[in-house]
């Protein structure tokens, strides 16, 4: 909708009113098409202003529409609304609070100014949907700014604050007071002077020298960055179109870009991301526990044990996050040089205390155990945490694969105690896996996701189980890695097939950058590798099923990765990004092959997808089952936002809807056929129950699911 009112006399200002972000659903596009051309009729009206309705001025078009062509299609369309704003002979002046983002800010670069709340940002979006700015915002912006800065925005779709906005020019003028009254103020100021100059639209381009040198290098740096996308690419188009095209011929250009968008699988997934994202919030745990029933009490202080650098990061992102942070680090220099290092990340001291004595966390509503992974080490500080907290206090680790609930054991309050898994580093990547035990209270579980909401992340409440949801699943997909090494692979063919598919690096590169020693000393507790294997056990096999000691032989010689400047790959120096291939690899490889009678076989990079991403998705579908994660949702938000998945590809169990279930069953069962003694291989009974229910959509799958939740 859209509220229609004249003040001062003769200004009309237009509300746009669609909580909670004012989005431009069909209703408001009618409203705004029908107030302008009132606004245009009124004789008594000589200037317009548009704002949003309490608060946001808006957020844009209405992606839920975005899946229905019919809805797409009824009410006016946006850029016959906007041009209907740009062509009003009286000025039109837009009252920007909150923000103004994607379709909204193609509204506010219709109108002959912009005003703005000096808290406000303004951007287009789109790009992070799968889109280009499709209603006019490719053509005028660049108009406007220039086309480097206009490409940079719209490229990477940055939220621009009203500072720089002003500088660039985006915005007229800022206030710190009431923007409507401020716009109408303005807008009776500028009531009878000339706009044919502000109108974008009838503006060209500002000129660029060596224009196509210029729009070929964008190109080449879009795509780089672009992982397989194809709407950055498609952004860069549209811009160079307003850089060489008369603004009519540029709108046609636009248009045809975005319908090829809207409908591709692309855009689909990134929506679906988009969702997936905020239904996080919405959660629920194995137990029965919802986010509707459950009230949290706040937490305001919080204690870190252990400031290793994933210790250092949780300070920084509780901190940050405005909590009074105890860090905790027994011994005394690792302790200096931690306070060194979070200073330096917060810039100060940023709220945080330091202390070598446990009992300092005595008084905080929260307690995060960030030792390294033993568990005898984190279950004698469970016992103590135990006694020495305040009642009430929650106590949390951050063990990435350890059992919650061995740990809840070690204390008198198990309902108060939760895993809260972040990702490296810690104050940078956005998942948070709340994990809750058969004893986690719900309003345990609550104050966590309310907390990593504060702390800005993607919080998904996931059950209790070895690796919990991500590391449970990149388990099968790593040990096809190792698998494919085996059969006659290299590192740069696996890496490669999988950035190609869009993922930031490949398995080995990831393993080298996060160290290939802990999952070394995951594996020696689980008693896969290490003393407590005999020397009579045949190499490849372990409780029956393959397994690969790649891993533990490179461990053996020293190579942990990035860290040792060795590891799957050769890097210049410990502690060195850029990997080298290295023949040193090349020769342990063969001579691996040759000891264990592998013959190497050419792979292709397909297989390479099949076995990784297939082996994986199947074990989601068993986490699905035994209801460690509570939807599909959920496992894909948690890949997107922890692991890289790319966003374009929407998640594994979005990827394996997309690719079609059917198909991946038939991936797994072939690949399960050659290679039996590989149970992850072997597809999971959910996936076949999919199936043979007629592969239904993933909102659906939970219909399938039903009957089979927690075996916890
Ligand atoms: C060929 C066809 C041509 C078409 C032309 C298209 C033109 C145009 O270029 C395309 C666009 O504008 S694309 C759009 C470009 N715009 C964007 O990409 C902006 C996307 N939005 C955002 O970035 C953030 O939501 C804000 C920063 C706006 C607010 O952040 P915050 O305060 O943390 O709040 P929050 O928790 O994030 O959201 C609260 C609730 O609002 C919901 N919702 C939000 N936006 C929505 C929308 N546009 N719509 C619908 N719903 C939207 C959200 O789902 C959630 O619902 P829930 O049921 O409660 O879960």
């Amino acid at each position: 909708m859209a509220q229609y009112r004249i003040v001062s006399g003769s200004v009309a200002v237009i509300s746009i009113q669609n909580p909670p972000v004012n989005a431009l659903s069909a209703a408001v596009r009618e409203g705004l098409l029908l107030s302008v051309r009132a606004a245009a009729s009124d004789p008594l009206v000589r200037s317009v202003v548009i704002s949003g309705h309490n608060g946001p001025f808006c957020g844009g078009a209405d992606i839920k529409e975005f899946g229905n062509v019919s809805h797409l299609e009824s009410g006016p369309h946006l850029v016959e609304i906007f041009e209907s704003v740009e062509a009003l002979a009286k000025p039109v002046v837009a009252a920007i609070e909150g923000f103004a983002l994607g379709g909204g800010l193609e509204l506010a670069l219709a109108c002959h100014y912009r005003f703005g709340h000096s808290e406000a940002r303004v951007g287009l979006p789109e790009v992070s949907l799968g889109l280009l700015p499709g209603a006019g915002g490719s053509q005028r912006l660049p108009r406007l700014l220039g086309v480097r800065a206009a490409l940079d925005m719209i490229v990477t779709g940055r939220h621009v604050a009203a500072g720089e906005a002003l500088k660039l020019g985006l915005l007229d003028r800022l206030t710190d007071g009431n923007t409507v009254d401020a716009a109408v103020r303005f807008a009776q100021s500028a009531e009878g002077k000339p706009l044919d100059d502000r109108r974008l639209g009838n503006r060209p381009c500002p000129p660029l020298e060596n224009i196509d040198a210029f729009f070929e290098e964008a190109l080449i740096h879009a795509r780089g960055r672009a992982r397989g996308a194809a709407a950055p690419l498609a952004c860069v188009q549209a811009v160079r179109g307003a850089a060489t095209l008369p603004f009519l011929k540029g709108m046609e250009l636009e248009k045809r870009l975005m319908e090829t968008l809207m409908t591709s699988g692309q855009a689909q997934a990134s929506r679906y991301c988009f969702f997936t994202e905020r239904g996080a919030a919405r959660w629920t745990t194995p137990t029965g526990a919802r986010w509707d029933t459950c009230r949290a009490r706040p937490i305001s202080t919080a204690a870190v044990i252990g400031l290793g650098t994933m210790g250092r990061g949780i300070t920084v992102a509780l901190a940050r996050a405005g909590l009074s942070v105890v860090a905790v680090e027994t011994q005394e220099h690792q302790l200096d040089e931690a306070q060194r290092a979070v200073s330096r990340m917060l810039k100060g001291g940023g709220g945080v205390s330091y202390s070598a004595d446990l009992q300092a966390a005595a008084g905080a509503d929260l307690v995060v155990e960030a030792v390294f992974e033993d568990m005898a080490v984190k279950e004698e500080i469970f016992k103590q945490l135990s006694s020495v907290c305040k009642p009430g206090a929650l106590l949390a680790t951050n063990t990435s694969s350890l059992d919650i609930d061995r740990l809840a054991s070690c204390t008198l309050r198990p309902e108060q105690v939760l895993g809260l898994h972040f990702f490296a580093p810690a104050h940078v990547m956005r998942l948070l896996e709340v994990v809750s035990g058969p004893r986690t209270s719900p309003q345990t579980v609550a104050a966590a996701m309310q907390l990593g909401r504060r702390m800005g992340k993607v919080s998904v409440a996931v059950g209790n189980c070895p690796g919990f949801v991500g590391n449970r699943m990149l388990k099968p997909y790593l040990e096809q890695a190792y698998f494919l090494l085996e059969e006659g692979a290299s590192p740069e063919l696996v890496d490669a097939a999988l950035e190609e598919f869009g993922f930031p690096m490949g398995v080995f590169k990831m393993s080298d950058l996060s160290g290939l020693d802990i999952g070394w000393r995951v594996r020696k507790e689980e008693g896969l590798t290490g003393p407590g294997v005999t020397a009579d056990q045949p190499m490849r096999t372990r409780r029956g099923r393959r397994y690969s000691p790649l891993g533990d032989l490179m461990c053996e010689e020293g190579r942990y990765g990035q860290k040792t400047g060795r590891g799957w790959y050769l890097y210049d120096r410990p502690g060195a990004r850029v990997a080298r291939s290295d023949p040193w690899l090349r020769s342990f490889l063969e001579e691996y092959r040759e000891r264990h009678g592998l013959l190497a076989r050419r792979i292709d990079q397909q297989e390479v997808l099949e076995r990784c991403l297939y082996a994986l998705i199947n074990e989601g579908f068993r986490v699905l089952e035994d209801g460690v994660a509570a939807s599909p949702q959920n496992i894909d938000a948690i890949y997107v936002f922890g692991y890289g998945w790319p966003k374009h590809r929407g998640g594994p169990m979005f990827y394996a809807a997309q690719v079609g279930l059917a198909r991946v069953l038939e991936g797994l069962e072939k690949y399960h056929k050659a290679h039996p003694d590989s149970p992850h291989l072997q597809p999971c009974s959910l996936l076949r129950r999919l199936v043979a229910s007629g592969s239904p959509p993933i909102h659906k799958w939970s219909e399938v699911v039903k009957g089979h939740r927690s075996q916890l």
